[in-house]
């Protein structure tokens, strides 16, 4: 298990990490959330003793790495594939790091058959492409059969087999007992992959629960629901819908989307004012959904609309146009910093629980122009309405980050990418168990 206690790092004036606490499990996947600059590897490096902490601690069975007896041949890691000697074969790569911790030579072939690497063992390293790369480093955490296994971005640049031989993998390592941490910016595959979730933007905790919770606490049911091609229908379903206590937002594609109001009730009501429907359909947010709504005050860097390009805005997801539920928006967050650890969202609204984000952009009195609705060959006139545009803007200002104390100027930070000396194989274990 890996354990970080009120964990903290500063580089000079930036605080990277800050009063991080939580616990890696063994025994399942936990995957390592956070937007770009979060401090993902930053958390990583301190649990690996790479880093030393400003404050606070971390450990794995409850010792600091550098204590740990053994420490090479019990924890596995990939950091930075890139860490790699370019001159050196894979198969010699993996020989150093295996005489490193004196684990057998054996061992060196086993891995390089798990992750498919064999037959380009001999090939220098410079020469595999960013997948290989990634195989390769996988590779060296598994060296030593470790029973605690962290992965910074496994899966970057592996092709879609590569990225389920992944998934598998992680999986099969959890299922053995060991303890697996792995950072990702893909959520549709952490969704598949991960049993539990931890979150932190800009070096904060924001959340720690299971895949499922996380999706419930961060999302609000909707139904989309849809009339036949006739505004007047869809604005008279709109009103009455609104009446009964929903939330009603037009979407992109002339769908309604409510939120508030169960699926039946919906139906009912349709049923009560004589508009059919073509659809209703019940949508559950994804994980990726789910992220993007906790943590988007927490987003450092934010793409602006290139002017040259002369080119609309592309059409916002739908979720953007959405004031977070139980999160601040962006550009407004607490003066005395972010939600502490342990933070909980507001309950998860079902379908028959009003809705808990604040009145739409735009209610259905006005709907868009619909380019359907065009005779055909007239272009509409002027561009599409964009009713969510107003919101999709970047900030002038991001938010402000946490306020932390200015600390002396730490130690500088290691030059070399870090890697993490394997660990050797346990002996009771049979010399192809990977292989299983
Ligand atoms: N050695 C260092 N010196 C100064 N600042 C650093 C150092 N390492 C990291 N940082 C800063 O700490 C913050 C966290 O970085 P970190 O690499 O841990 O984020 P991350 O969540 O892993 O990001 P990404 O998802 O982009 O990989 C960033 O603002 C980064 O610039």
């Amino acid at each position: 298990m890996i354990e970080a206690t009120g964990l903290t790092k500063r580089y000079g004036a930036k605080t990277a990490v800050y009063n991080l606490s939580f616990q890696v499990r063994s025994g399942a996947v936990t995957g390592f959330l956070g937007p770009n600059g979060s401090g993902k590897s930053t958390t990583m490096r301190m649990i690996l003793g790479l880093d030393d902490p400003s404050a606070g601690r971390v450990t794995i069975g409850g010792q600091p790495y550098r204590q740990l007896t053994n420490a090479p041949r019990r924890v596995g890691a990939l950091l930075d594939a890139k860490a790699v000697h370019g001159g050196r074969s894979a198969r010699q790569h993996l020989l150093c790091l295996a005489q490193l911790s004196g684990i057998p030579a054996r061992r060196v072939d086993e891995v390089l058959g798990v992750v498919g690497l064999q037959d380009v063992a001999s090939r220098r390293s410079k020469g595999f492409s960013l997948g290989m790369g990634q195989r390769l480093g996988i590779a060296g955490a598994l060296l030593g059969d470790p029973e605690v296994l962290l992965f910074d971005e496994p899966v970057n640049g592996l092709d879609p087999e590569g990225i389920l031989w992944v998934r598998n993998l992680m999986r099969k390592l959890a299922s053995e007992g060991r303890t697996v941490f792995v950072s990702s910016h893909l959520m549709s595959e952490m969704a598949l992959t991960a049993d539990h979730l931890i979150v932190i933007g800009r070096g904060q905790l924001l959340a720690d629960m299971s895949v499922k919770d996380f999706i419930a606490r961060n999302s609000t049911a909707h139904a989309t629901v849809r009339t036949p091609d006739d505004a007047g229908m869809r604005e008279k379903l709109s009103k009455a819908l609104s009446e009964a206590g929903g939330l009603v937002q037009p979407e992109q594609d002339g769908a309604l989307r409510v939120t508030g109001l169960e699926l039946p009730r919906i139906s009912d009501l349709a049923h009560e004012i004589d508009v059919r429907l073509w659809e209703l359909s019940p949508h559950q947010a994804s994980l990726e959904e789910a992220y993007m709504r906790m943590t988007s005050g927490a987003v450092d860097y934010r793409s602006t609309q290139d002017p040259r390009q002369g080119l609309q805005q592309p059409a916002p997801h739908p979720q953007q146009g959405y004031q977070q539920a139980g999160y601040p928006p962006q550009g407004q967050y607490p003066q005395g910093g972010y939600p502490p650890a342990g933070y909980q969202q507001q309950a998860p609204a079902g379908w028959g629980q009003p809705p808990v984000q604040q009145a739409p952009q735009q209610q259905y009195a006005q709907p868009p122009a619909q380019p359907y609705a065009q005779p055909y060959g007239q272009q509409p006139a002027g561009p599409p309405p964009q009713p969510y545009a107003a919101t999709t803007a970047a900030p002038a200002q991001p938010p402000v980050a946490p306020v932390a104390p200015v600390a002396p100027a730490p130690p500088a930070a290691p030059a070399a990418p870090p890697v993490v000396p394997p660990t050797a194989p346990s002996l009771n274990k049979s010399d192809s168990e990977d292989a299983r």
